[in-house]
């Protein structure tokens, strides 16, 4: 409730007066405020210049605390210059800080000054926050809305209509609209969710009944616990197209011998068919020749002289060697068949431990020969459970070849592969035969070193280093020289294998960290990464 006019004071009535031309959205000219506080005042203002009337407000003005005060001085010296659109800047500026959103303080009461900046604050915040917020529901949140266009329009729209919308009803509208919209997206992530679990499932239960229909140790069996190994695991770009070109060069090669196994299998099938007619025709000359001996028993018993009995003999002896040739023929085509067979049995036992190597593949990095994430994960479990059934120190270097992104920009992306190709052949070379060593991924390799204590596998990892700086890598008849950094690490018992990594990881870090082509031995697990004794 406002004090009637006749009780207010010049201040009270200067303040009402803003207060009014604010409501009613007057610029606070001159004039206006003439206007304003005329109208406040009533008829019992004495008549007074705009100009003394101004002076006044801004002198009472001066006096105040804080804002306020300083307010008035400023109002005051652009009084005192006769720069009037100087004191129009500066009641417009107060004016627009102070109407937005300002705060209800009885009427009379002088807002205190911490209140004062508290809202100079938030209305600059608000203005912020409407810009993010436009930011996100134009740009940010359409992108994700792909596969709903009718709701990345309705986002886009949002955010135009709340960088405009400043009265309290526009506003409403606006956040009614986010709500519904907010409401909406929630219903279609849980639908493509819902789907894409039901689809992964299908896939799984159809690779489970596959893999049921398979032999056991069948090739194909690898491939497609590579896959169940891919879909419950998580699944990263890399990791999807690391087993996206083995499966496929793995197919292809596999397509090869599989077809070299048919063809060979046609050959034995058509030696078994010459073996099983040598032996028909063999059986049907030995018959025949039993009917013709019996024959000719009766024509001995019937002879009636020797000339008689010598032309059967001639008979059986022409027939008997007939039968003889035929049958050293069948022996000699049966040999022949069984050889032929032998030779297709074992070229077929070749052809199948080939196929069974190619297996193997899903376990080798294509480009390096080193084992692949998949093989390094199997070898270093089975790495951990010997170390700790034999109670054998085993030892880890992740090792990470230096400035790499460099060779790649300077020499291009091909000789970079050779670098890597470079790279493994010196370390299996350099290593023992026990030790592994595995692609980790990109230039990342890690090195598996059995029954080795910290001491050795440390000299070990610096042989290797030595020896890659011996055995320059040269490109275009230019030296490159390549040095790496690794982190080395010994397993402690009942650590993980992921707890092993890390260790590593942090110690290679360091080794970066403190200049690269070092090395550096991994802290022991905190106490609490080990199971209780
Ligand atoms: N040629 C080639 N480059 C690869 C391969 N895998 C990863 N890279 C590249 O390796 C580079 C790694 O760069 P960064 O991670 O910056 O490492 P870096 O340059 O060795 O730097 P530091 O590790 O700090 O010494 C990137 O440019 C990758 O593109 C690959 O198979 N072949």
């Amino acid at each position: 409730m406002s004090k009637k006019s006749s009780t207010l004071t010049p201040v009270e009535i200067a303040r009402e007066a803003f207060q009014r031309l604010g409501t009613r959205r007057i610029a606070p000219t001159p004039e206006a405020y003439r206007i304003a506080y005329e109208e406040i005042q009533g008829d019992e203002l004495p008549a007074l210049s705009t100009e003394a009337v101004l002076a006044g407000f801004a002198a009472k003005l001066a006096k105040q605390p804080g804002e306020n005060g300083l307010l008035g001085t400023r109002l005051v010296r652009a009084q005192e210059n006769g720069d009037w659109m100087e004191y129009d800047r500066q009641l417009t500026e107060f004016a627009e800080l102070n109407w937005q959103s300002r705060p209800i303080v009885p009427h009379g009461e002088l807002v205190p000054v911490d209140l004062e900046r508290q809202f100079i604050r938030d209305s600059k915040k608000e203005k912020m926050l409407r810009e993010v917020l436009a930011r996100v529901l134009v740009f940010n949140l359409p992108s994700l809305l792909e596969n709903a266009p009718e709701l990345a329009n309705e986002s886009r729209s949002n955010g135009q209509d709340i960088k405009m919308a400043f009265s309290e009803q526009a506003m409403n509208e606006v956040i009614a609209r986010i709500k519904q919209l907010s409401f909406q997206i929630e219903l279609k992530t849980d639908d493509m969710a819902q789907q894409q679990e039901l689809l992964m499932r299908l896939f799984q239960l159809l690779l489970e009944n596959i893999n049921g229909l398979l032999e056991q140790g069948s090739w194909l069996s690898s491939q497609i616990e590579t896959v169940q190994t891919l879909i419950t695991g998580p699944i990263s770009q890399t990791s999807l197209a690391d087993a996206t070109k083995n499966l496929k060069e793995v197919i292809y090669k596999q397509g090869l011998l599989k077809n070299t196994l048919s063809e060979e299998k046609v050959v034995v099938k058509n030696m078994m068919l010459t073996f099983v007619d040598r032996l028909s025709a063999m059986v049907s000359t030995t018959d025949n020749y039993q009917k013709t001996i019996s024959g000719f028993s009766q024509q001995i018993s019937q002879a009636g002289n020797i000339a008689d009995l010598n032309s059967v003999l001639n008979e059986i002896m022409r027939e008997t060697q007939t039968a003889q040739e035929e049958a050293t023929r069948s022996r000699d085509a049966m040999e022949g068949a069984r050889q032929e067979v032998e030779k297709a049995e074992a070229r077929i036992h070749a052809l199948e431990n080939q196929l069974v190597q190619m297996g193997e593949l899903v376990r080798e990095d294509q480009l390096t020969g080193s084992l692949n994430r998949r093989g390094m994960d199997e070898s270093l479990d089975r790495e951990i459970t010997n170390a700790e059934r034999r109670e054998t120190p085993l030892c880890i270097a992740l090792l990470d070849l230096d400035d790499f992104k460099r060779i790649n920009d300077t020499h291009g992306h091909a000789t970079g592969d050779e670098v890597l190709i470079h790279m493994v052949k010196v370390i299996k070379e350099t290593l023992r035969k026990l030790d592994v060593i595995a692609r980790f991924g990109g230039e990342e390799f890690l090195v598996l070193m059995p029954e080795t204590n910290p001491e050795d596998a440390v000299q070990i990892i610096t042989r290797v280093q030595r020896e890659l700086t011996k055995r320059i890598f040269m490109h275009e008849s230019q030296r490159l020289l390549i040095t790496f950094s690794a982190g080395v690490a010994v397993h402690y018992k009942g650590e993980s294998q992921a707890e092993l990594l890390k260790r590593a990881d942090v110690a290679l870090y360091r080794a970066k960290n403190a200049g690269k082509n070092r090395i550096v031995f991994a802290d022991p697990p905190a106490p609490d990464a080990l199971p209780a004794a």
